[in-house]
């Protein structure tokens, strides 16, 4: 097989003097699947990589692999001979990953490493700066750093110069502050995404940009977005950080044309350190918006600022996405998320118990992780319904609880597609109202918990975002599902009636797209 390092030989040997010059202190990091890593000393380099010298190296290397590679490029500023002070003492290379309860968090050497273990020796981007802490306590606060601006050099200080106030970035940031690193499971299906991520977020602008997540719905894209999120907030202060999901991006954009708004738009996403944008895909096929974004990616990409995309596909089959966002989706580094095997969906369990309060045996975890496969969320909602039933009927969390609650949720055979409208349609008729009803603005009590139980099952039953789910129920806000999705959650652990009503409708809708 050929090797990373003999390869770059060949793509050195085949350039012309001029690009080859480009290389000279380049250093080719590690090949994981169809992407090479190669480490350059500054931005500029990094430019000339992924514009001009990009086409010929991607055909070089893809050539002496026998297959389509493709190359993400990041930045080691040791790598520039005229930093390097033999005398300095030793930088960590490799900095301590987050540490939690034991739970394994590879550094990204030792998750970049893995794919293949012939690879030269890979050293994640360096800075000048002293190398962050990065919770070397685990039960302290990390220090922080210097406003994200003297940091990074290449980044604005926040507006007025000073740190922002906490909890107004981290209004401005909409964080979910459960999605972090440490809740954040590591197996195989995601150890590279994780990986990158941290080192995103511990050298953002700088390590690879963009980054672009994808994998199917409830795989953990989103808690990987605000991870990176927090983690940037805790190592530099006043770091601007922007979540956003297309679909309020897209939102954002026409209200914006519509009031006149523009320039204040603009501001909102350009004027960030880190974007995070998940779901990229709602915005196939809407021409004004790609433009925007377009020209708001290259806003913070010139400048360095990070950008992390979200996509529930590789951007090649993003195909009525341009061709232009999508060639500068491929400028970074693309990872993906697959479904994770057993053992991962159990770690996942017993954190998710853990952190939740939730008391389960291990035998249960084990039974739940082992009938709920594919989606996370998914997941989720089997612990919290067999840990609610145990609740509601004061009888232990055990196998044979977990096997009945589990029966009705999960029908044997083929899983059958349900939509918003058939859920909709089972909650109006259950509860004798109309869809219009649900729609509506009445907040009478059977009103608003029939509309919250509905919500919550389209949440827990489709693939659907909260901004569409919102959208379907008379075009309420994506926090109201968030409310609606949290309200139901802990009503069914107190309320019989609750618990009973969510399984009963879960039952007939699973019953109706089985008929379809
Ligand atoms: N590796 C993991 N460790 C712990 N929790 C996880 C992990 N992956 C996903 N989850 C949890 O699963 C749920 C669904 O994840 P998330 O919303 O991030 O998925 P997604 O890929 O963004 O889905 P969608 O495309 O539908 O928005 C969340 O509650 C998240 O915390």
């Amino acid at each position: 097989m050929t090797d990373l390092g003999d390869a770059w030989t060949r793509v050195l040997a085949g350039l012309p003097p001029n690009q080859r010059a480009w290389l000279t202190n380049s250093r080719p990091v590690t090949l994981h699947e169809s992407t090479a890593i190669v480490a350059v000393p500054d931005d500029f380099t990094r430019g000339q990589l992924e514009t001009r010298l990009r086409p010929d190296l991607e055909r070089i290397l893809s050539e002496s692999f026998g297959r389509d590679i493709r190359i993400a490029v990041t930045v080691d500023p040791s790598l520039d001979p005229e930093l390097r002070e033999p005398q300095a003492p030793p930088q960590p290379v490799v900095r301590e990953p987050l540490r939690t309860d034991g739970a394994y968090q590879p550094t990204i050497q030792s998750a970049l490493s893995q794919p293949d273990n012939n690879a030269p020796q890979f050293s994640p981007p360096q800075r000048q700066e002293p190398a962050p802490q990065h919770y070397e306590q685990p039960r302290g606060p990390a220090p922080r750093q210097q406003p994200f601006g003297h940091q990074l050099g290449s980044v604005a200080p926040p507006p007025n110069g000073m740190p922002q106030p906490a909890t107004e970035a981290q209004g401005e940031a909409r964080l979910n502050p459960k999605y972090t690193f440490e809740t954040f499971v590591i197996g195989s299906s995601n150890r590279f995404a994780h990986a990158a991520a941290v080192a995103v977020a511990e050298a953002p602008g700088k390590a690879y940009n963009p980054q672009l997540i994808y994998g199917d719905s409830g795989l953990g894209k989103t808690h990987l977005l605000h991870a990176i999120g927090h983690y940037v907030r805790s190592l530099y202060t006043g770091a601007r950080v922007r979540y956003v999901s297309s679909e309020e991006f897209t939102n954002d954009f026409i209200n914006a044309i519509r009031d006149d708004k523009a320039s204040q738009f603009q501001r909102r996403y350009r004027d960030v350190d880190v974007l995070l944008i998940d779901d990229i895909q709602f915005l196939e096929g809407k021409i004004q918006t790609q433009e925007e974004f377009f020209h708001t990616f290259n806003t913070l990409h010139n400048a360095n600022k990070q950008i992390v995309i979200s996509s529930d596909r590789a951007p090649k089959r993003l195909e009525a996405l341009e061709d232009r966002l999508r060639n500068r989706f491929e400028w970074g580094l693309i990872t993906d998320i697959q479904p994770p095997d057993l053992e991962t969906r159990i770690a996942i369990l017993r954190k998710k118990a853990a952190t939740e309060r939730l008391t389960a045996p291990p035998e249960v975890l084990e039974f739940i992780a082992s009938k709920v496969q594919t989606n996370i969320r998914e997941l989720e909602g089997a612990l919290i319904r067999v840990t609610a039933f145990a609740s509601l009927n004061r009888q232990p969390v055990d196998l044979s609880l977990a096997e009945i609650v589990l029966k009705d949720l999960i029908p044997e055979g083929s899983k059958p597609e349900v939509t918003a409208s058939m859920i909709m349609g089972q909650t109006a008729s259950y509860f004798g109202l109309s869809i219009d009803d649900l729609c509506g603005s009445s907040r009478s009590r059977v009103l608003v918990t029939a509309r919250q139980i509905a919500m919550y099952l389209c949440r827990e039953l489709t693939d659907l975002s909260l901004p569409k789910i919102g959208q379907q129920f008379g075009g309420r806000d994506h926090t109201t599902v968030m409310h609606a999705e949290r309200k139901i959650r802990q009503l069914m652990s107190e309320r019989r009636s609750v618990f009973n009503q969510v399984t009963e409708l879960t039952n007939r809708i699973k019953h109706q797209a089985k008929q379809q």
